[in-house]
This record gives C-alpha cells, structure tokens and sequence, in this order.
C-alpha cells in the first residue's frame, strides 16, 4: 500500500459530503472519540505498571483556540473527565471558543481558564497530558499570540504531546513551518493524512489517522489520486523489478551511464556502482575514466564516449562530468537519443544554458528525470522559490516537461502530470559527499528496467535512504558504503 495524503482542499470537500450524510456535531464527535482513545492508550502505556500509576486524577491540558480543531479538544476532554482525569482546557479567546465543546467540558467538570491566567505556565509544567486544539485545517502559521506563547510554554512541558489533527505552526498543505511549532508525541489525525505530515514529519510524532467514515479519495465522484504519494518497504518491494525466467541481459534492463572527466574520476565509480547494485542486466559506461570504472566493476561494457558505448535502455549523464565544451556535447548527444534520460550534477549546471534541448525532448514526448540538490533546482529553475519546496518542485515539472526529484531531507519528486511523491527513508549521513551519484545510478538502472519515471526515481530515493540507514547503523563512512547495502 501507498501512503496516500490529501490537501486540505480535498479533505474539506469530502467532509461536506459527509456532513450531509451525518448531520451535525457527528464527525467531531467520532473525532473526539477517537482522540480520546488514543490519549488513554498512550499513557496509559507511558504510566506502565508502576505504583500509582493509575489513570484518574493525572492532569491533562488543553490548549484550545478558535475553531473546530479547538470543539475536538474540548469534547475529547469532557470524555477524559469521564475517564476520572483532571482536564482544564486553557482558551486562547473566550468569546470565540467551540461553544458546544466548552458546554459539554463545563457539564464534566472541567476546568477553564485563559491563556493570560498567570496559573498557565505551571498547569502546562505539571501536566501529564497536553492536547494541542490551537488550529489544524485553517492553519497559516506563524502562529498568532496568544498561542504562540502557548506552544513555547508546552515545548518544555514534559507530559505527553498529543496533536490534534496536525501540530499547530507548521502549514497542513505545505509542511512549511515559521514560528514556534507544537512538537507532539502523537498526532491523531482526521479524514487523510495532510501533505504537511509527511513533508515535516520531526514534529508529528507517531501519526494516527482516523477516517471518521469519509472516505476520502474513495468517495463516488472524488478524484481518487492523492495528492501527495510516499512508499513504504512493501509497496517498494513490490515494485522492484526482478529478472524473469525468460529474461537475458538485454531485456533485464541496460542502463548507459556519461559521466566523469580528468578532473573528477570518483563520480563515475560512484555512479555506475549505484547502477550496477540494483542489478540490471547490463551496465554501460562512456567517458574519460574508463580504465578506472572496469578496474571497480568488470562486469561494466565500457567506451570513451556515448557515440562508441552502444545501445541502451536509459541513460544517466552529469555525475562529475564538467561543463567544458566536450561535457556539453556529450549531454548533447544524450539528450537526442530517444530513451528515458536522467540528468544529475554538472549536467544540471550545463542545461541550466541550453532550456531548449529539454523542450525538444518534452515535444518528441521523451522521458527526462532531473536530479538536483538545491542549488543545481536553482540554477535550472531561478525563478521558482525554494520556500515551499512542493510547490516549486511543482511548477518545475510542470514548466519542463520533465520528472523532477529535489533532493534534501526529504526528497521530493514531482511528475509533469502533477503527481507527486516525498521520501521518507534516509539520513543526515547521506549530505556527504558522492552520495548523491550513487543515487543517479540506481534511478538510471531503475529507468532501464521500464519503471515509469517518477516511480524510478521515487524508488531509487527510498532504496538509496534505506541503504544510507543501513550504512550510518553499521558505522560505514563514505558515498561508496551505499553499494553494499542498496538491495539488502
Ligand atoms: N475536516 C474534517 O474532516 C473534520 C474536522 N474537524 C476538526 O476541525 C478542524 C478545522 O476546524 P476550523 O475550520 O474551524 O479551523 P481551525 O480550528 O483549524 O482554525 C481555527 C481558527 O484558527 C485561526 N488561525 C489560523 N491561523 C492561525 C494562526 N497562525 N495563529 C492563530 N490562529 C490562527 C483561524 O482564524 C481560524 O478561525 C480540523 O483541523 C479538525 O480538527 C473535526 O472536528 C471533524 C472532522
Ligand atoms: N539533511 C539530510 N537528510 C537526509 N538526506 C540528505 C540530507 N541532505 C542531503 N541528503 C541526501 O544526500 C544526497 C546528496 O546528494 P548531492 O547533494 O547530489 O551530493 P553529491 O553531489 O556530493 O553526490 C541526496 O540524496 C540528498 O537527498
Ligand atoms: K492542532
């Protein structure tokens, strides 16, 4: 299975659907319900069976602003009153709180003050539970005052953080955070996963996301493509091509790499290992350090240009290759051949020039995977803001035709067709050097193999973070500890 999340927009719409099915109040009730659930689960859990570890009287906070995302908070707190817990909800704004919700608090006996109540910063010291209802769908962080200040309070809290629906201060459709950022042990989630949880996922904690019956993306006449699309172990599993029975090294997938140059003989090695360790069917390399590339892998055909290397299934070019003009030829040449074509490092700064031989290939209907790390996307794309990181990842597929995957904590790649995917694997041990030429190989060998573009090119990134975690876990330093690890 995918792991599948919807925008705001999307999730709102499904919830009106619902609503109409329903009638009123009954979605945050189940909300409620279900958040309650997990807040007696986890500590419940995080008590264990110590002496006086019991439930009742442990304190939970609420901190509780102007919305629906608030009315969950407090309805889920009068049923923890309901459990024996002490509950005191503090309201960011009195007259513009869930007025249901709070009625409901008030007939549990829970408490409530405000968030200017000198009494706030101890109550959130001493809790045991802090439930944060400041905003969640209508979020536009920064947060304002007084929940700002909340949300700095609670960070030292030691209780268990629990979200509701997202943590407030970070932006449902973006992931984008400014401003002080509620960090939850757990975020409960309703109807979908939000994008902002997996493109931010530090301060969500452990997601639990509950459909409340609206099937959302499932629900006659919705569009059922998420709009953000990220792999787990299985469904990368499942989409690793293996050899069949009838296959020869031709038809298991050829994969050319043009990559390196006087200057820079380690990239190649690097590159083609990536390629060869997702075992394809063949390997082919062109470029000036031939001798050194058979020298690391003799089971590599290799050639001193692309003209000479023969026919393959997908190329991989940049990977140390320079920008000098024989560099600029051979990205030329690459780029006339009529097979899926991905272009990484130097060959992103060289076609940062020459825009027009991406739109030939984007009106011959040829496939182009774009690789770049920050800086590279903004050579390439200098007007797209980096900011928000799906949006612009975005509009760059959008505008070139081309596949584009933005490397970074959490790799994004888009699609021309606007479907987009985030990796969730991976490790700050991957920003070091040459690991991101391994990483154009594994995608180049999975292009080869016949994987629609931007499923190559999100499987490579999930494959390539799982093996640097591998990597980092068995204390390997070096770009070259990835091979070992990439199919493990
Ligand atoms: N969509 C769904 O399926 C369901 C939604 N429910 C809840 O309803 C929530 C959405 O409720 P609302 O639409 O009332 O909106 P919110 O509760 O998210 O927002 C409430 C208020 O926060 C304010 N706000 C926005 N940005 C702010 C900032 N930076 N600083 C301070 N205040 C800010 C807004 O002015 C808005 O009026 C969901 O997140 C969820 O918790 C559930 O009750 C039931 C099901
Ligand atoms: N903070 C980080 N956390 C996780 N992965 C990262 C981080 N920074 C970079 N990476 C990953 O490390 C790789 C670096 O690639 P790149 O910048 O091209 O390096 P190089 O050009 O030296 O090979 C990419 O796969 C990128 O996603
Ligand atoms: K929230």
């Amino acid at each position: 299975m995918l792991i599948q999340a919807y925008s705001v927009e999307r999730i709102r719409q499904a919830e009106a659907a619902a609503q109409a099915r329903t009638g009123d109040g009954v979605l945050m009730r189940r909300a409620a319900t279900a958040l309650a659930q997990v807040v007696v689960a986890r500590l419940t859990a995080r008590l264990g069976s110590r002496p006086g570890s019991r439930l009742p009287g442990r304190s939970v906070v609420l901190l509780v602003g102007t919305g629906d995302n608030g009315g969950d908070a407090l309805i889920a707190g009068a049923l923890l009153r309901g459990r024996g817990l002490a509950v005191t909800a503090v309201l960011t704004d009195p007259a513009r709180a869930h007025a249901d919700g709070l009625a409901r608090l008030r007939r549990a006996w829970g408490r409530v003050v405000t968030a200017d109540d000198p009494r706030v910063a101890g109550l959130l010291a001493g809790a045991d539970v802090v439930i944060d209802g400041l905003v969640g769908l209508a979020a536009r962080p920064p947060l304002r005052e007084p929940a700002a200040s909340l949300v700095r309070l609670a960070v030292d809290s030691p209780a268990l953080t629990v979200a509701v629906d997202l943590p407030s201060g970070l932006h449902p459709d973006t992931g984008v955070v400014s401003g002080p950022v509620f960090r939850a042990d757990v975020t409960v989630t309703f109807g979908a996963l939000k994008p902002g949880l997996l493109l931010a996922d530090e301060w969500c904690g452990t997601v639990v996301s509950d459909d409340l019956g609206m099937g959302v993306g499932t629900a006659p006449g919705t569009s059922v493509r998420a709009d953000l699309l990220a792999l787990t172990d299985g469904a990368a599993a499942a989409l690793l091509p293996d050899p069949g029975r009838a296959d020869d090294k031709y038809t298991g997938g050829l994969v050319g790499v043009a990559a390196g140059s006087t200057d820079y003989p380690g990239a190649p090695v690097l590159s083609v290992g990536g390629a060869v360790c997702l075992r394809p069917g063949m390997v082919r390399y062109a470029g000036a350090q031939a001798k050194a590339v058979v020298a690391r892998w003799p089971e590599v055909v290799a050639a001193e240009s692309v003209e000479r290397a023969g026919r393959v299934q997908a190329w991989v070019v940049g990977p140390g290759m320079g920008t000098d003009e024989t560099a600029a030829a051979t990205l030329r040449t690459v780029l006339e051949q009529d097979v899926p074509v991905l272009v990484d490092a130097d060959g992103l700064t060289l076609l940062a020039g020459h825009r027009d031989w991406l739109d030939r290939r984007r009106a011959a209907g040829q496939v182009t995977v774009l690789t770049p790390h920050d800086r590279e996307f903004t050579r390439v794309f200098g007007d797209l803001d980096l900011t928000d990181r799906l949006d612009a990842v975005r509009r760059a597929a959008a505008t070139s035709g081309a596949v584009v995957l933005l490397k970074g904590h959490r790799t994004l790649v888009a699609a021309p067709d606007g479907t987009t995917w985030v990796n969730l694997t991976g490790t700050p041990w991957l920003a070091s050097a040459g690991s991101g030429d391994v990483l154009s190989g594994v995608i180049g060998s999975l292009l080869a193999s016949g994987l629609p573009a931007d499923r190559a090119a999100a499987l490579g990134a999930h494959l390539h973070g799982r093996a640097g975690e591998r990597a980092e876990r068995a204390g390997r330093a070096g770009a070259h500890a990835l091979w070992e690890f990439l199919r493990g």
